[in-house]
């Protein structure tokens, strides 16, 4: 089935916009006249006391101006004379009283590791041979592996968009007051109305549908990969509640505006002007209304099974009588005086390709360049950004900022992408799984920026058409392109469409819709368009069977030597769901994992494709392909532990007290950075430490499962499975808002994560027994070792303490208890093994423990 349809035209009468309105929440800009008004939690109660925040602080005390970014030819003057393109985003780099101390400690440590290892090899003395070479091969690749996540970090910038400037010389400067921003072609994806629920990707329609962006110069599409009746009607829906909400936002400055968010909020934030008591009666409507399209929303499910009763029971009958559900009253938007407010709406499309058993439907990838292809036949934009389902638009602003890097004279013409980070906000306050990923987002994106942009990330990343297209930068851009349909396939409005992007052309209005129309873009969408000996899924448009679509593709677009951007804001610019049950968070990590090995598996290896692509940046990616195999080191330190449970003391490696010393050297070296990279990337201990952890957790179980599926994937054929991320929680019937993190599913990957937890716990509570009955009898340098091995212990529990919270379930809302808990554990084994101990010396002398 593929039906394109048109849900909402972009039509309606153009008021004129109040200059009043048209300054939302500047974060970023420089007006600085908005004050922020909380109305106090009114709960229908009617305002209260009203309190005004005061401007939001920003945190770069680590960060100063970069001039040598800036370009000399587009001096200051030059700008305020207008006599140049304006600069629309400002550069800055850490602070040299951070920088430099931090690259002199990389450097220290690069030493230690060398000496340490070059030592080990020295000293080949070990009381298990096979062992110590294992270890060493482990210790040689951490320091590898290490290495190339370090090396790009040796200069992060952060850049900033200035939406004022934006805002200066593509609206206000125009002289019939309209914009001249370019076109946005913006995508949302959904592959399931079950596992991810309709209301929140109707969120982020509606937040989309109010972005503070000139209404005809974009295009929202909603690519339904379910092909599901649902959501189809509760985009009807959602198109009619859109004719209140939009204008409620732009009446009042609304933030967020994805109305769930909206609402949850506290208090109501209000930054408009008009009078408060004004915006508390809209408020009221717009809330009262909101809770009705709920209810219509959660009533499609039943409406659509009764019309499909009605239509089967009458099928056989003569005259079907198909019920629509009741028939509601409408927003009543009349209600509401939205006199001086531009209540237009951008144009809103609904598709759903064709998927058939005879051919690939290459998932989310397969579902963006059909978006691609439909989109260039009904708005051609030259740029296009796609959002998951479970991703909204906090930040009305973010396409604007989006396209400062874009428009800007400097390198704006090379800028493939744009960026901006993943924040969550469904994620516990402690963040036991590392969902929030700071160390990734700010710490590797702000490093990487420094480099030829960050890799693109899945969502929330504007791309320029022409690039995704598999199109050269300018600069290597031949003169003549060839457009056929060897690459792009048989559509001829598909193929003029590119040569009209090829112009940055874009039409405003879309084409009439007749039958022809209508079948091109039933054929452009479906599945096998791809499949004729095209180029699509591999040189054009998202790459193919990679589970990881979005890093590939963002490498092949910086292998042809295009740029990219990080843009971050201070209010969030998109923000989204993450899984907070520990089954699901492990089964995107095997999908990520996996498909980074699948990456290394392909044309596009780092070591070898990609020929404009930048040494440093080389080095990131095959880090990125790469790392799972780090994993299988971890694992065999992490069976250390269980020495304990052998008879003789076994070192690893002699002399042993010289050896801990070194790695606890060359360990802490690590931290020590840390704390000095946390600094410059803005994000706390707790984040570091939960990744440190994660990572831990995650060598036990899905990295070591991911690379298992490449073992196998030659003899099986098949790649790692796109498994769309359960967003559904069970918080519904739960007052707990984090129900769903207390639900582990014990599934196979987790055997190796818990046989390491065990173990430790068993080795300890030996270790303790021990300790009693021999203790007294062991040399100094033994007692040394022991507690030196203790150490090693207690290290590694405090690595698995999020594991060991997710088995506990219910019971881990008190995390305290495990400090009861494990020393309970500890001395039942020390007692057993004490008694144990005492039987066999009485009637089994001969067995030693
Ligand atoms: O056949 C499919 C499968 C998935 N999707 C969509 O793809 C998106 C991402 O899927 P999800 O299951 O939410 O994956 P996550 O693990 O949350 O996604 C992260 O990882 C993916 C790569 O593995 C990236 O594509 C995402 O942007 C990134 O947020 C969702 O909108 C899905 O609806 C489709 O459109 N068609
Ligand atoms: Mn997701």
């Amino acid at each position: 089935m593929s039906s394109p349809v048109l849900a909402a035209g972009g039509g309606g009468a153009a008021c004129e916009e109040d200059a009043n309105l048209r300054e939302p929440l500047l974060a970023n800009g420089d007006s600085g006249a908005l004050a922020t008004v909380v109305v106090a939690n009114a709960h229908g109660s009617g305002g209260g006391g009203v309190k005004v925040k005061g401007a939001v602080k920003t945190k770069d005390g680590y960060w100063v101006d970069d001039v040598h970014k800036l370009d000399a030819r587009s001096s200051a003057a030059d700008l305020e004379s207008g006599s140049e393109r304006p600069l629309l985003f400002s550069n800055k780099k850490v602070k040299a009283s951070l920088l430099y101390p931090y690259r002199v400690l990389i450097v220290i440590r690069l030493v230690a590791v060398f000496l340490f290892i070059g030592w080990r090899i020295k000293h080949h003395n070990s009381d298990v041979m096979w062992f110590w070479a294992a270890s060493v091969a482990g210790d040689i690749w951490f320091a590898f592996s290490w290495l190339l996540y370090q090396l790009p970090k040796y200069n992060p910038i952060k850049r900033t968009p200035d939406l004022a400037a934006l805002r200066r010389h593509n609206d206000d400067d125009q002289p019939d007051g309209g914009s001249i921003l370019p076109g946005i072609d913006i995508v949302v994806t959904t592959a399931d109305p079950v596992s991810e629920p309709v209301l929140y990707t109707m969120n982020c329609v509606l937040s989309i549908l109010a972005v503070d962006y000139p209404v005809d110069r974009y295009t929202c599409y909603l690519a339904d990969d379910s092909g599901a009746l649902i959501l189809y009607e509760a985009l009807v829906k959602t198109a009619d509640f859109s004719a209140l909400w939009v204008p409620f936002c732009r009446k009042h400055s609304v933030e967020p505006r994805a109305p769930e968010s909206y609402f949850e909020k506290e208090g109501m934030i209000y930054t408009g002007r008009s009078p408060s008591d004004l915006f508390v009666k809209d408020y009221q409507h717009v809330r009262r209304e909101y809770e009705k399209f709920k209810v219509r929303l959660e009533t499609l499910p039943r409406i659509i099974q009764e019309r499909s009763d009605v239509y089967n029971n009458c099928a056989r009958a003569s005259e079907p009588k198909a019920s629509t559900g009741p028939k509601e009253a409408s927003n009543n938007v009349t209600a509401l005086n939205f006199d001086r407010v531009d209540a237009r709406l951008p144009m809103l499309v609904y598709v759903s390709r064709e998927k058939s058993p005879s051919y690939e439907h290459n998932k989310k990838a397969g579902a963006l360049n059909a978006q691609l292809r439909i989109s260039a036949l009904l708005s051609n934009a030259p740029f296009f950004i796609n959002f998951d389902c479970d991703h909204y638009i906090n930040n009305s602003q973010a396409l604007r900022a989006a396209m400062c890097f874009f428009l800007d004279p400097r390198e704006g013409g090379s800028t493939a992408f744009v960026q901006s980070p993943q924040r969550f906000e469904n994620v516990d306050p402690t963040d036991r799984y590392g969902n929030h990923n700071r160390v990734f987002f700010d710490g590797v994106m702000y490093a990487l920026n420094g480099l030829q942009g960050p890799t693109y990330l899945g969502t929330g990343c504007m791309f320029r058409r022409l690039a995704l297209y598999g199109v050269d930068p300018p600069r290597w851009r031949p003169d003549e392109i060839m457009v056929d349909s060897n690459r792009f396939g048989n559509s001829m409005p598909f193929l003029n469409s590119v040569l009209a992007a090829l112009k940055q052309e874009r039409r405003i209005a879309p084409p009439e819709i007749d039958e022809a129309f209508r079948a091109e873009m039933t054929m452009v969408v479906s599945s096998s368009y791809d499949d004729q000996g095209t180029d699509w899924g591999r040189g054009t448009g998202y790459i193919y069977n990679i589970a990881t679509e979005d890093i590939v593709t963002g490498y092949r677009i910086h292998g042809q030597g295009w740029l990219s951007m990080y843009c971050t804001m201070e209010v969030d610019a998109f923000r989204g769901t993450a899984p907070i049950n520990l089954t699901e968070r492990l089964y995107q990590i095997i999908r990520w994992s996996g498909g980074s090995l699948e990456v290394f598996f392909s044309p596009y290896n780092p070591l070898f494709s990609g020929r404009r692509l930048h040494l440093i940046q080389r080095a990131v990616y095959l880090n990125f392909t790469i790392y799972p195999v780090t994993s299988l080191f971890i694992l065999l330190y992490a069976f250390c532990p269980a020495m304990w449970l052998i008879p003789d003391e076994i070192l690893i490696q002699k002399p042993f007290t010289r050896y801990v010393v070194y790695v606890t050297i060359v360990v802490a070296l690590i931290h020590i950075i840390g704390a000095l990279e946390i600094k410059w990337a803005g994000v706390t201990w707790r984040d570091w430490w939960r990744n440190e952890q994660f990572f831990m957790t995650a060598s036990l179980s899905a990295y070591p499962t991911a690379l298992l599926h490449m073992v196998v994937k030659p003899l099986t054929g098949k790649g790692i499975h796109f498994r769309v991320t359960s967003k559904q929680t069970t918080a519904e019937e739960d007052d707990d808002k984090y129900a769903d993190m207390y639900e582990m599913r014990w599934v196979p990957m987790l055997i190796p994560v818990a046989v390491v937890l065990f173990s430790n716990v068993m080795a300890i509570g030996v270790a303790m027994g021990k300790t009693v009955v021999y203790g007294g009898s062991w040399p100094p340098e033994r007692r040394g070792h022991a507690a030196l091995g203790l150490l090693f212990n207690v290290w590694m529990m405090a690595m698995l303490q999020p594991f060991a919270l997710a088995v506990m379930g219910r019971w881990s809302k008190r995390p305290a208890i495990l400090l009861v808990l494990l020393p309970v554990a500890f001395v039942v084994v020390m007692l057993v093994y004490i008694c144990v101990h005492a039987i066999l010396i009485k009637f089994l002398p001969f067995i030693v423990i």
